[in-house]
Protein backbone atom coordinates (compact mmCIF):
# COMPACT_ATOMS: atom_id res chain seq x y z
CA UNK A 1 0.00 0.00 0.00
CA UNK A 2 3.08 2.82 0.74
CA UNK A 3 4.36 1.82 -2.37
CA UNK A 4 0.89 2.59 -4.19
CA UNK A 5 1.05 5.70 -2.77
CA UNK A 6 4.88 6.53 -3.33
CA UNK A 7 3.88 5.70 -7.31
CA UNK A 8 0.84 7.89 -6.95
CA UNK A 9 2.65 10.88 -5.07
CA UNK A 10 5.98 10.56 -7.24
CA UNK A 11 4.37 12.19 -10.00
CA UNK A 12 1.39 14.33 -8.48
CA UNK A 13 0.63 15.83 -12.01
CA UNK A 14 -0.30 13.05 -13.59
CA UNK A 15 -2.05 11.23 -10.62
CA UNK A 16 -4.06 14.43 -10.84
CA UNK A 17 -4.84 14.15 -14.86
CA UNK A 18 -5.48 10.55 -13.69
CA UNK A 19 -8.14 11.81 -11.45
CA UNK A 20 -9.92 14.21 -13.54
CA UNK A 21 -10.02 11.61 -16.39
CA UNK A 22 -11.71 9.21 -13.66
CA UNK A 23 -14.33 11.80 -12.72
CA UNK A 24 -15.45 12.55 -16.29
CA UNK A 25 -15.44 9.09 -17.13
CA UNK A 26 -17.90 8.03 -14.05
CA UNK A 27 -19.89 11.21 -14.19
CA UNK A 28 -20.25 9.88 -18.02
CA UNK A 29 -21.37 6.61 -16.88
CA UNK A 30 -24.48 7.72 -14.99
CA UNK A 31 -25.87 9.19 -17.84
CA UNK A 32 -26.77 5.34 -19.00
CA UNK A 33 -28.75 4.60 -15.49
CA UNK A 34 -30.08 8.47 -16.14
CA UNK A 35 -31.14 7.64 -19.74
CA UNK A 36 -32.89 4.59 -18.31
CA UNK A 37 -34.80 6.82 -16.10
CA UNK A 38 -35.89 9.37 -19.07
CA UNK A 39 -36.66 6.63 -21.54
CA UNK A 40 -38.89 4.78 -19.36
CA UNK A 41 -40.52 7.70 -17.52
CA UNK A 42 -40.86 10.21 -20.78
CA UNK A 43 -40.65 8.31 -23.95
CA UNK A 44 -42.76 5.22 -22.65
CA UNK A 45 -45.44 7.39 -21.03
CA UNK A 46 -45.66 10.34 -23.99
CA UNK A 47 -44.57 8.35 -27.38
CA UNK A 48 -42.16 11.20 -28.50
CA UNK A 49 -39.61 9.79 -30.91
CA UNK A 50 -37.90 12.57 -30.72
CA UNK A 51 -37.07 12.37 -27.10
CA UNK A 52 -35.87 9.17 -27.71
CA UNK A 53 -33.19 9.98 -30.57
CA UNK A 54 -31.93 13.32 -28.42
CA UNK A 55 -31.65 11.20 -25.73
CA UNK A 56 -30.28 7.90 -27.44
CA UNK A 57 -27.64 10.45 -29.58
CA UNK A 58 -26.52 12.17 -25.82
CA UNK A 59 -26.17 8.53 -24.07
CA UNK A 60 -24.23 7.27 -27.05
CA UNK A 61 -21.98 10.48 -27.17
CA UNK A 62 -21.47 9.72 -23.67
CA UNK A 63 -20.50 5.84 -23.92
CA UNK A 64 -18.01 7.67 -26.34
CA UNK A 65 -16.55 9.85 -24.03
CA UNK A 66 -16.52 7.59 -21.13
CA UNK A 67 -14.59 4.85 -23.16
CA UNK A 68 -12.62 7.91 -24.39
CA UNK A 69 -11.49 8.71 -20.41
CA UNK A 70 -11.20 5.13 -19.95
CA UNK A 71 -8.26 4.64 -22.37
CA UNK A 72 -6.30 7.96 -21.93
CA UNK A 73 -6.24 7.35 -18.08
CA UNK A 74 -4.94 3.62 -18.71
CA UNK A 75 -2.10 5.46 -20.90
CA UNK A 76 -1.49 7.83 -18.01
CA UNK A 77 -1.59 5.27 -15.58
CA UNK A 78 1.39 3.19 -17.60
CA UNK A 79 3.69 6.20 -17.00
CA UNK A 80 3.52 5.74 -13.17
CA UNK A 81 4.22 1.90 -13.45
CA UNK A 82 6.64 0.99 -16.20
CA UNK A 83 9.45 3.01 -14.97
CA UNK A 84 9.11 2.77 -11.86
CA UNK A 85 9.42 -1.29 -11.74
CA UNK A 86 12.27 -1.21 -14.75
CA UNK A 87 13.88 0.72 -11.90
CA UNK A 88 13.17 -2.05 -9.35
CA UNK A 89 14.07 -4.79 -11.07
CA UNK A 90 17.34 -3.48 -12.41
CA UNK A 91 18.63 -2.67 -8.78
CA UNK A 92 17.56 -6.12 -7.77
CA UNK A 93 20.09 -7.29 -10.54
CA UNK A 94 22.65 -5.04 -9.63
CA UNK A 95 22.59 -6.58 -6.11
CA UNK A 96 23.22 -9.84 -6.96
CA UNK A 97 26.19 -8.07 -8.88
CA UNK A 98 27.83 -5.90 -6.11
CA UNK A 99 26.85 -8.13 -2.65
CA UNK A 100 29.29 -9.59 -1.03
CA UNK A 101 29.84 -12.83 -3.36
CA UNK A 102 30.92 -14.51 0.63
CA UNK A 103 27.34 -13.60 1.47
CA UNK A 104 25.60 -14.89 -1.82
CA UNK A 105 26.85 -18.66 -1.05
CA UNK A 106 25.17 -18.36 2.24
CA UNK A 107 21.49 -18.26 0.53
CA UNK A 108 19.74 -20.97 0.22
CA UNK A 109 19.69 -22.28 -3.41
CA UNK A 110 17.11 -20.50 -5.46
CA UNK A 111 16.33 -17.94 -3.01
CA UNK A 112 18.30 -15.17 -4.91
CA UNK A 113 16.49 -15.99 -7.92
CA UNK A 114 13.36 -16.14 -7.07
CA UNK A 115 14.17 -12.25 -5.48
CA UNK A 116 14.86 -10.93 -8.82
CA UNK A 117 12.31 -12.99 -11.18
CA UNK A 118 9.78 -12.54 -8.14
CA UNK A 119 9.73 -9.15 -8.64
CA UNK A 120 7.52 -9.46 -11.94
CA UNK A 121 4.81 -10.00 -9.20
CA UNK A 122 5.15 -6.13 -8.25
CA UNK A 123 4.89 -5.04 -11.78
CA UNK A 124 1.46 -6.98 -12.34
CA UNK A 125 0.40 -5.42 -8.97
CA UNK A 126 1.60 -1.39 -9.79
CA UNK A 127 0.11 -2.28 -13.69
CA UNK A 128 -1.84 0.47 -14.99
CA UNK A 129 -4.98 -1.66 -14.93
CA UNK A 130 -3.88 -1.97 -10.83
CA UNK A 131 -3.91 1.63 -10.54
CA UNK A 132 -6.86 2.80 -12.06
CA UNK A 133 -8.47 -0.11 -10.19
CA UNK A 134 -7.64 1.44 -6.83
CA UNK A 135 -8.29 4.67 -8.10
CA UNK A 136 -12.06 3.68 -9.05
CA UNK A 137 -12.76 2.85 -5.42
CA UNK A 138 -14.00 5.65 -4.36
CA UNK A 139 -16.47 6.76 -6.96
CA UNK A 140 -18.37 3.77 -5.46
CA UNK A 141 -19.67 6.59 -3.35
CA UNK A 142 -21.05 8.63 -6.41
CA UNK A 143 -22.88 6.12 -7.58
CA UNK A 144 -24.11 5.41 -3.80
CA UNK A 145 -25.01 8.90 -3.60
CA UNK A 146 -27.02 8.97 -6.99
CA UNK A 147 -28.91 6.60 -5.52
CA UNK A 148 -29.26 8.18 -2.21
CA UNK A 149 -30.87 11.34 -4.39
CA UNK A 150 -33.15 8.76 -6.04
CA UNK A 151 -33.91 6.82 -2.47
CA UNK A 152 -32.63 6.56 0.82
CA UNK A 153 -34.04 3.08 1.46
CA UNK A 154 -32.77 2.01 -2.21
CA UNK A 155 -29.03 3.20 -1.20
CA UNK A 156 -29.08 1.37 2.40
CA UNK A 157 -29.46 -1.76 0.60
CA UNK A 158 -26.52 -0.61 -1.96
CA UNK A 159 -24.39 0.18 0.83
CA UNK A 160 -25.24 -3.00 3.01
CA UNK A 161 -23.86 -5.16 -0.28
CA UNK A 162 -20.72 -2.54 -0.65
CA UNK A 163 -20.04 -3.29 2.96
CA UNK A 164 -20.57 -7.14 2.56
CA UNK A 165 -17.80 -6.80 -0.86
CA UNK A 166 -15.36 -5.23 0.68
CA UNK A 167 -15.59 -7.46 3.96
CA UNK A 168 -15.32 -10.38 0.79
CA UNK A 169 -12.28 -8.91 -0.32
CA UNK A 170 -10.59 -8.23 2.76
CA UNK A 171 -11.32 -11.60 4.11
CA UNK A 172 -10.12 -13.34 0.89
CA UNK A 173 -7.04 -11.38 1.16
CA UNK A 174 -6.02 -13.00 4.94
CA UNK A 175 -6.93 -16.27 3.55
CA UNK A 176 -4.48 -15.65 0.83
CA UNK A 177 -1.58 -14.16 2.60
CA UNK A 178 -0.33 -17.51 3.76
CA UNK A 179 -1.05 -19.39 0.63
CA UNK A 180 0.84 -16.84 -1.59
CA UNK A 181 4.21 -16.76 1.02
CA UNK A 182 4.31 -21.07 1.04
CA UNK A 183 4.27 -20.60 -3.19
CA UNK A 184 6.87 -18.01 -3.59
CA UNK A 185 8.86 -20.75 -0.71
CA UNK A 186 7.75 -23.82 -2.84
CA UNK A 187 9.10 -21.74 -6.02
CA UNK A 188 12.55 -20.69 -4.80
CA UNK A 189 12.81 -24.54 -3.71
CA UNK A 190 11.79 -25.82 -7.32
CA UNK A 191 14.59 -22.88 -8.58
CA UNK A 192 17.32 -24.39 -6.21
CA UNK A 193 16.68 -28.09 -7.49
CA UNK A 194 16.70 -26.97 -10.80
CA UNK A 195 20.27 -25.48 -10.29
CA UNK A 196 21.65 -28.78 -8.34
CA UNK A 197 20.39 -30.90 -11.67
CA UNK A 198 21.64 -28.55 -14.06
CA UNK A 199 24.98 -27.38 -12.30
CA UNK A 200 25.78 -31.10 -10.96
CA UNK A 201 24.73 -32.62 -13.88
CA UNK A 202 27.35 -35.25 -14.15
CA UNK A 203 27.35 -36.10 -10.32
CA UNK A 204 23.58 -36.71 -10.19
CA UNK A 205 23.86 -39.05 -13.49
CA UNK A 206 27.87 -40.90 -11.83
CA UNK A 207 26.43 -40.84 -8.04
CA UNK A 208 22.89 -41.77 -8.60
CA UNK A 209 21.43 -38.28 -6.88
CA UNK A 210 18.65 -38.38 -9.34
CA UNK A 211 16.32 -40.21 -7.34
CA UNK A 212 16.86 -38.17 -4.50
CA UNK A 213 16.41 -34.96 -6.48
CA UNK A 214 13.27 -36.40 -8.44
CA UNK A 215 11.61 -37.27 -4.77
CA UNK A 216 12.35 -33.82 -3.76
CA UNK A 217 10.95 -32.17 -6.66
CA UNK A 218 7.78 -34.59 -6.33
CA UNK A 219 7.60 -33.62 -2.80
CA UNK A 220 8.03 -30.00 -3.89
CA UNK A 221 5.51 -29.66 -6.87
CA UNK A 222 2.68 -31.46 -4.80
CA UNK A 223 3.17 -28.69 -1.90
CA UNK A 224 2.96 -26.17 -4.70
CA UNK A 225 0.67 -27.60 -6.62
CA UNK A 226 -1.69 -28.24 -3.64
CA UNK A 227 -0.82 -24.47 -2.30
CA UNK A 228 -2.51 -23.38 -6.35
CA UNK A 229 -5.74 -25.40 -5.95
CA UNK A 230 -6.30 -23.78 -2.58
CA UNK A 231 -5.85 -20.51 -4.29
CA UNK A 232 -7.93 -21.69 -7.13
CA UNK A 233 -10.64 -22.68 -4.58
CA UNK A 234 -10.74 -19.71 -2.75
CA UNK A 235 -11.13 -17.29 -6.37
CA UNK A 236 -13.78 -19.84 -7.20
CA UNK A 237 -15.45 -19.04 -4.02
CA UNK A 238 -14.96 -15.19 -4.10
CA UNK A 239 -16.30 -15.03 -7.65
CA UNK A 240 -19.18 -17.11 -6.64
CA UNK A 241 -19.72 -14.91 -3.63
CA UNK A 242 -19.44 -11.66 -5.74
CA UNK A 243 -21.65 -12.98 -8.14
CA UNK A 244 -24.11 -14.44 -6.16
CA UNK A 245 -24.10 -10.24 -3.97
CA UNK A 246 -24.57 -8.79 -7.40
CA UNK A 247 -27.46 -11.03 -7.90
CA UNK A 248 -29.12 -10.81 -4.55
CA UNK A 249 -28.17 -6.83 -4.37
CA UNK A 250 -30.73 -7.25 -7.59
CA UNK A 251 -33.05 -8.77 -5.84
CA UNK A 252 -33.06 -6.55 -3.05
CA UNK A 253 -33.10 -3.42 -4.93
CA UNK A 254 -36.02 -4.58 -7.36
CA UNK A 255 -37.85 -5.71 -3.96
CA UNK A 256 -37.88 -2.88 -2.58
CA UNK A 257 -37.94 -0.74 -5.03
CA UNK A 258 -40.94 -2.35 -6.27
CA UNK A 259 -42.50 -1.98 -2.94
CA UNK A 260 -41.73 2.09 -2.88
CA UNK A 261 -43.17 2.03 -6.74
CA UNK A 262 -46.37 0.33 -5.47
CA UNK A 263 -46.84 2.83 -2.79
CA UNK A 264 -45.93 5.79 -5.56
CA UNK A 265 -42.66 6.59 -4.11
CA UNK A 266 -40.63 5.59 -7.04
CA UNK A 267 -41.35 5.50 -10.67
CA UNK A 268 -40.76 2.91 -12.38
CA UNK A 269 -37.49 4.38 -14.27
CA UNK A 270 -36.12 5.33 -11.26
CA UNK A 271 -35.84 1.86 -9.68
CA UNK A 272 -34.35 0.47 -13.06
CA UNK A 273 -31.63 3.34 -13.15
CA UNK A 274 -30.91 2.30 -9.17
CA UNK A 275 -30.66 -1.09 -10.15
CA UNK A 276 -28.35 -0.15 -13.28
CA UNK A 277 -25.89 1.98 -10.77
CA UNK A 278 -26.24 -0.14 -8.10
CA UNK A 279 -24.69 -2.62 -10.19
CA UNK A 280 -21.77 -0.57 -11.66
CA UNK A 281 -21.34 0.53 -7.78
CA UNK A 282 -20.07 -3.01 -6.85
CA UNK A 283 -18.35 -3.94 -10.13
CA UNK A 284 -14.62 -1.76 -8.52
CA UNK A 285 -15.64 -3.13 -4.70
CA UNK A 286 -15.59 -6.93 -6.16
CA UNK A 287 -12.57 -6.08 -8.44
CA UNK A 288 -11.03 -5.24 -4.60
CA UNK A 289 -10.17 -9.00 -3.62
CA UNK A 290 -8.03 -9.58 -6.85
CA UNK A 291 -6.18 -5.82 -6.19
CA UNK A 292 -5.30 -6.91 -2.42
CA UNK A 293 -4.41 -10.29 -3.70
CA UNK A 294 -2.22 -8.46 -6.36
CA UNK A 295 -0.70 -6.38 -3.38
CA UNK A 296 -0.18 -9.21 -1.14
CA UNK A 297 2.16 -11.02 -3.99
CA UNK A 298 4.01 -8.08 -4.68
CA UNK A 299 4.66 -7.42 -1.36
CA UNK A 300 6.13 -10.60 -0.46
CA UNK A 301 8.55 -10.23 -3.52
CA UNK A 302 9.31 -7.38 -2.49
CA UNK A 303 10.30 -8.39 0.70
CA UNK A 304 12.17 -10.44 -0.61
CA UNK A 305 14.02 -8.29 -2.87
CA UNK A 306 14.41 -5.89 0.05
CA UNK A 307 15.79 -8.83 1.96
CA UNK A 308 17.85 -9.37 -1.37
CA UNK A 309 19.26 -5.46 -1.10
CA UNK A 310 20.07 -5.64 2.87
CA UNK A 311 22.99 -8.53 1.88
CA UNK A 312 26.66 -6.84 2.89
CA UNK A 313 27.56 -5.13 -0.51
CA UNK A 314 31.09 -4.55 -1.86
CA UNK A 315 32.28 -1.08 -0.92
CA UNK A 316 30.82 1.47 -3.22
CA UNK A 317 33.55 4.04 -3.21
CA UNK A 318 37.09 3.56 -1.41
CA UNK A 319 39.86 4.99 -2.67
CA UNK A 320 43.01 4.31 -4.97
CA UNK A 321 46.77 4.77 -4.45
CA UNK A 322 48.38 6.97 -7.05
CA UNK A 323 50.72 3.88 -7.68
CA UNK A 324 50.51 -0.08 -6.69
CA UNK A 325 54.54 0.07 -5.99
CA UNK A 326 53.62 -3.82 -4.64
CA UNK A 327 54.35 -4.11 -0.76
CA UNK A 328 51.61 -6.59 1.04
CA UNK A 329 51.67 -6.63 4.89
CA UNK A 330 49.37 -8.90 6.48
CA UNK A 331 48.47 -7.87 10.48
CA UNK A 332 47.55 -10.32 13.00
CA UNK A 333 45.02 -12.04 10.57
CA UNK A 334 42.97 -14.83 11.37
CA UNK A 335 39.83 -16.59 9.22
CA UNK A 336 37.14 -18.66 10.05
CA UNK A 337 34.75 -19.79 7.07
CA UNK A 338 31.17 -19.91 7.34
CA UNK A 339 29.87 -22.77 9.12
CA UNK A 340 33.15 -23.75 10.46
CA UNK A 341 33.53 -24.53 14.08
CA UNK A 342 36.94 -22.63 14.41
CA UNK A 343 39.47 -20.24 12.40
CA UNK A 344 41.93 -22.04 9.84
CA UNK A 345 44.61 -19.33 10.80
CA UNK A 346 45.15 -17.17 13.62
CA UNK A 347 47.43 -14.31 14.10
CA UNK A 348 49.16 -14.39 10.95
CA UNK A 349 51.77 -11.29 9.84
CA UNK A 350 54.18 -10.98 7.37
CA UNK A 351 55.12 -8.54 5.37
CA UNK A 352 56.48 -8.61 1.25
CA UNK A 353 58.36 -6.41 -0.06
CA UNK A 354 58.12 -5.72 -3.90
CA UNK A 355 59.66 -8.53 -5.96
CA UNK A 356 59.17 -10.96 -2.94
CA UNK A 357 58.16 -14.68 -3.71
CA UNK A 358 56.10 -16.24 -1.11
CA UNK A 359 54.23 -19.60 -1.29
CA UNK A 360 51.99 -21.23 0.84
CA UNK A 361 51.75 -24.35 1.89
CA UNK A 362 49.74 -26.93 4.03
CA UNK A 363 47.54 -29.39 3.80
CA UNK A 364 44.23 -29.74 1.82
CA UNK A 365 42.13 -27.68 3.64
CA UNK A 366 44.63 -25.82 5.89
CA UNK A 367 43.03 -22.03 3.75
CA UNK A 368 45.81 -21.93 1.11
CA UNK A 369 43.02 -20.85 -1.01
CA UNK A 370 41.27 -18.71 1.34
CA UNK A 371 44.29 -16.63 2.01
CA UNK A 372 44.24 -15.94 -1.52
CA UNK A 373 40.70 -14.65 -1.56
CA UNK A 374 40.98 -12.76 1.86
CA UNK A 375 43.90 -11.01 0.14
CA UNK A 376 41.57 -10.57 -3.19
CA UNK A 377 39.35 -9.07 -0.57
CA UNK A 378 36.56 -11.45 -1.82
CA UNK A 379 35.80 -12.77 2.00
CA UNK A 380 36.63 -10.45 4.90
CA UNK A 381 38.86 -11.57 8.11
CA UNK A 382 37.46 -12.38 11.19
CA UNK A 383 39.89 -9.78 12.43
CA UNK A 384 43.36 -8.00 11.67
CA UNK A 385 44.45 -5.87 8.61
CA UNK A 386 45.82 -6.69 4.79
CA UNK A 387 47.83 -3.80 3.99
CA UNK A 388 48.82 -2.43 0.26
CA UNK A 389 51.71 -0.56 0.14
CA UNK A 390 50.55 0.56 3.97
CA UNK A 391 46.85 0.95 2.96
CA UNK A 392 44.07 -0.97 4.33
CA UNK A 393 42.60 -2.64 1.38
CA UNK A 394 39.17 -2.23 2.94
CA UNK A 395 40.17 1.53 2.74
CA UNK A 396 40.62 0.81 -1.56
CA UNK A 397 37.79 0.78 -4.46
CA UNK A 398 37.68 -3.09 -4.41
CA UNK A 399 37.45 -2.75 -8.28
CA UNK A 400 40.42 -1.01 -8.39
CA UNK A 401 42.09 -3.36 -6.07
CA UNK A 402 41.78 -6.38 -7.97
CA UNK A 403 42.93 -4.46 -10.98
CA UNK A 404 46.30 -4.58 -9.39
CA UNK A 405 45.63 -8.20 -8.90
CA UNK A 406 46.98 -10.91 -11.39
CA UNK A 407 44.72 -13.48 -9.86
CA UNK A 408 44.42 -17.20 -10.95
CA UNK A 409 41.80 -18.88 -8.81
CA UNK A 410 42.34 -22.71 -7.74
CA UNK A 411 38.84 -23.00 -9.71
CA UNK A 412 38.65 -20.55 -12.01
CA UNK A 413 35.28 -20.00 -13.70
CA UNK A 414 34.14 -17.79 -16.59
CA UNK A 415 31.04 -16.19 -17.37
CA UNK A 416 28.91 -17.10 -19.98
CA UNK A 417 29.41 -15.19 -23.27
CA UNK A 418 32.96 -15.44 -25.55
CA UNK A 419 36.40 -15.64 -24.96
CA UNK A 420 36.87 -12.33 -25.99
CA UNK A 421 34.18 -10.62 -24.07
CA UNK A 422 35.74 -12.42 -20.92
CA UNK A 423 39.16 -11.20 -21.29
CA UNK A 424 38.17 -7.58 -21.86
CA UNK A 425 36.11 -7.54 -18.58
CA UNK A 426 39.44 -7.75 -16.79
CA UNK A 427 40.73 -5.02 -18.80
CA UNK A 428 38.52 -3.17 -21.31
CA UNK A 429 41.57 -0.93 -22.81
CA UNK A 430 43.73 -3.95 -23.22
CA UNK A 431 44.18 -3.76 -27.16
CA UNK A 432 43.60 -6.69 -29.28
CA UNK A 433 47.45 -7.09 -29.62
CA UNK A 434 47.70 -7.33 -25.50
CA UNK A 435 45.09 -10.45 -25.40
CA UNK A 436 47.56 -12.44 -28.00
CA UNK A 437 50.48 -11.27 -25.67
CA UNK A 438 48.22 -12.44 -22.35
CA UNK A 439 47.42 -15.46 -24.40
CA UNK A 440 50.41 -16.70 -25.45
CA UNK A 441 52.10 -15.96 -22.13
CA UNK A 442 49.67 -18.11 -20.22
CA UNK A 443 50.35 -21.29 -23.02
CA UNK A 444 46.17 -20.48 -23.92
CA UNK A 445 46.90 -19.07 -27.48
CA UNK A 446 47.02 -22.36 -29.89
CA UNK A 447 43.90 -23.03 -27.91
CA UNK A 448 42.37 -20.19 -29.70
CA UNK A 449 43.94 -20.36 -32.89
CA UNK A 450 42.69 -23.98 -32.97
CA UNK A 451 39.22 -22.42 -32.45
CA UNK A 452 37.58 -21.33 -35.99
CA UNK A 453 35.82 -18.33 -34.40
CA UNK A 454 38.85 -17.89 -32.54
CA UNK A 455 38.24 -14.95 -29.80
CA UNK A 456 34.72 -15.12 -30.48
CA UNK A 457 34.67 -19.00 -29.29
CA UNK A 458 31.46 -19.04 -27.09
CA UNK A 459 31.90 -20.08 -23.18
CA UNK A 460 28.88 -22.15 -21.68
CA UNK A 461 28.44 -23.70 -18.60
CA UNK A 462 30.33 -21.05 -16.53
CA UNK A 463 33.32 -22.28 -18.04
CA UNK A 464 33.17 -25.83 -16.64
CA UNK A 465 32.62 -27.60 -20.46
CA UNK A 466 36.62 -26.38 -21.07
CA UNK A 467 39.03 -29.25 -21.00
CA UNK A 468 40.56 -27.99 -16.89
CA UNK A 469 44.39 -27.40 -18.23
CA UNK A 470 42.56 -24.84 -20.67
CA UNK A 471 40.31 -23.34 -18.44
CA UNK A 472 43.13 -22.70 -16.49
CA UNK A 473 45.19 -21.30 -18.86
CA UNK A 474 42.25 -19.05 -20.17
CA UNK A 475 42.05 -17.66 -17.00
CA UNK A 476 45.48 -17.15 -16.45
CA UNK A 477 45.89 -14.93 -19.55
CA UNK A 478 42.68 -12.95 -18.31
CA UNK A 479 44.56 -12.41 -15.15
CA UNK A 480 47.41 -11.61 -16.78
CA UNK A 481 45.64 -8.66 -18.40
CA UNK A 482 45.46 -6.74 -15.71
CA UNK A 483 49.15 -6.24 -15.50
CA UNK A 484 49.11 -6.44 -11.62
CA UNK A 485 51.92 -5.91 -9.23
CA UNK A 486 50.72 -8.36 -7.31
CA UNK A 487 50.22 -12.24 -8.09
CA UNK A 488 48.33 -14.45 -6.78
CA UNK A 489 48.34 -18.04 -8.15
CA UNK A 490 46.28 -20.76 -6.27
CA UNK A 491 47.99 -24.20 -7.37
CA UNK A 492 49.51 -23.04 -10.86
CA UNK A 493 50.61 -25.77 -11.92
CA UNK A 494 47.32 -27.72 -11.07
CA UNK A 495 46.38 -29.27 -14.04
CA UNK A 496 48.77 -28.79 -16.62
CA UNK A 497 50.27 -31.01 -18.81
CA UNK A 498 54.15 -30.92 -18.95
CA UNK A 499 54.42 -28.39 -21.67
CA UNK A 500 51.86 -26.44 -19.63
CA UNK A 501 54.01 -26.69 -16.08
CA UNK A 502 57.48 -25.95 -17.94
CA UNK A 503 55.56 -22.47 -19.34
CA UNK A 504 54.41 -22.08 -16.12
CA UNK A 505 57.96 -21.82 -14.42
CA UNK A 506 59.01 -19.85 -17.34
CA UNK A 507 55.93 -16.95 -16.31
CA UNK A 508 57.00 -17.23 -12.60
CA UNK A 509 60.84 -16.68 -13.54
CA UNK A 510 59.51 -14.08 -15.80
CA UNK A 511 56.85 -12.37 -13.40
CA UNK A 512 59.14 -12.10 -10.42
CA UNK A 513 61.90 -10.78 -12.83
CA UNK A 514 60.15 -8.00 -13.58
CA UNK A 515 59.74 -7.12 -10.03
CA UNK A 516 55.99 -8.45 -9.14
CA UNK A 517 55.32 -9.61 -5.70
CA UNK A 518 54.20 -13.06 -5.94
CA UNK A 519 51.99 -14.93 -3.70
CA UNK A 520 51.37 -18.68 -4.50
CA UNK A 521 50.13 -21.37 -2.88
CA UNK A 522 51.49 -24.66 -4.11
CA UNK A 523 52.09 -28.72 -3.61
CA UNK A 524 54.77 -28.50 -6.40
CA UNK A 525 57.61 -29.59 -4.73
CA UNK A 526 59.76 -27.61 -7.32
CA UNK A 527 58.16 -24.20 -6.85
CA UNK A 528 58.24 -24.36 -2.86
CA UNK A 529 61.94 -24.92 -3.10
CA UNK A 530 62.49 -22.26 -5.37
CA UNK A 531 60.09 -19.70 -3.46
CA UNK A 532 61.83 -17.08 -1.29
CA UNK A 533 59.66 -17.57 1.49
CA UNK A 534 57.17 -20.13 2.64
CA UNK A 535 54.17 -19.83 5.23
CA UNK A 536 53.18 -23.26 6.23
CA UNK A 537 49.48 -22.63 6.89
CA UNK A 538 49.64 -25.70 9.07
CA UNK A 539 52.42 -24.50 11.76
CA UNK A 540 49.74 -23.98 15.22
CA UNK A 541 49.62 -22.23 17.04
CA UNK A 542 50.38 -19.00 14.71
CA UNK A 543 51.70 -19.83 10.98
CA UNK A 544 55.12 -17.95 10.83
CA UNK A 545 57.12 -16.91 7.67
CA UNK A 546 60.43 -18.67 6.98
CA UNK A 547 63.29 -18.62 4.21
CA UNK A 548 62.10 -21.34 1.25
CA UNK A 549 64.79 -23.43 -0.50
CA UNK A 550 66.51 -21.26 -2.72
CA UNK A 551 67.13 -22.00 -6.81
CA UNK A 552 64.90 -23.08 -9.36
CA UNK A 553 62.60 -21.42 -11.33
CA UNK A 554 61.14 -18.71 -9.15
CA UNK A 555 63.39 -17.84 -6.51
CA UNK A 556 63.75 -14.34 -5.65
CA UNK A 557 65.11 -12.62 -2.66
CA UNK A 558 63.09 -11.11 -0.28
CA UNK A 559 63.08 -9.51 3.17
CA UNK A 560 61.33 -11.40 5.90
CA UNK A 561 59.09 -9.30 9.02
CA UNK A 562 57.23 -12.43 10.15
CA UNK A 563 55.92 -13.88 13.50
CA UNK A 564 54.78 -10.49 15.08
N1 LIG B 1 32.83 -20.23 1.10
C1 LIG B 1 33.05 -21.19 1.97
N2 LIG B 1 32.03 -21.67 2.69
C2 LIG B 1 32.25 -22.65 3.62
N3 LIG B 1 33.44 -23.19 3.85
C3 LIG B 1 34.49 -22.75 3.14
C4 LIG B 1 34.36 -21.73 2.16
N4 LIG B 1 35.57 -21.50 1.62
C5 LIG B 1 36.42 -22.34 2.22
N5 LIG B 1 35.77 -23.10 3.12
C6 LIG B 1 36.37 -24.12 3.98
O1 LIG B 1 37.61 -23.64 4.43
C7 LIG B 1 38.55 -24.69 4.49
C8 LIG B 1 39.81 -24.29 3.75
O2 LIG B 1 39.56 -24.32 2.38
P1 LIG B 1 40.65 -23.84 1.33
O3 LIG B 1 40.10 -24.08 -0.02
O4 LIG B 1 41.06 -22.47 1.67
O5 LIG B 1 41.85 -24.84 1.63
P2 LIG B 1 43.14 -25.11 0.77
O6 LIG B 1 44.29 -25.10 1.73
O7 LIG B 1 43.22 -24.20 -0.39
O8 LIG B 1 42.88 -26.60 0.28
P3 LIG B 1 43.46 -27.37 -1.02
O9 LIG B 1 44.90 -27.68 -0.74
O10 LIG B 1 42.65 -28.60 -1.05
O11 LIG B 1 43.26 -26.49 -2.17
C9 LIG B 1 37.87 -25.92 3.94
O12 LIG B 1 37.41 -26.73 4.99
C10 LIG B 1 36.70 -25.36 3.18
O13 LIG B 1 35.62 -26.25 3.19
Amino acid sequence: MTELLRRFRSRPGVTGLILLASMLAHLLGLISALYVIQVLNRYVSHGVDTTLATLTVGVLLAIAFEAGFRIVRLRLAATLSGRADLNIGIGAYGVLATARSAALERLPPGQAREAVLGLEQAEAAYSATGLVGWIDLPFVLLYGLVVYLISPVLALVLFCALLLSVGMGLAHQAAMRQVTRASVERRATAHGLVASLIGGAEAVRLFGAAPRLIAAWTGNLAQLQALRRQAAQRDGLLQSGAMALQAVTTVGIIAVGAVQAVRGDLSVGALIGANILATRALQPTNRLAGLLAALTRAGEARRRAQALAALPQEAEGGGALGRFAGRLELRDLAYTPPGAPAPLFEGVSLALEPGAVLVLTGRNGAGKSSMMRLIAGLVQPDRGQILADGTDIRQLAPSWWRRQLIYLPQEPTFVNGTIRENLSDANPDLPEAGWHRCLEQAGAAAHVLASPKGLDTPISGDGMTLARGIRRKLALARALATDGRLVLLDEPTEGLDQEGVRAMYDLLIELARQGRTICLSSHDPRIVRAAGLELDLDEKPRPQLRRAGQGGPAGQPASIEAGR
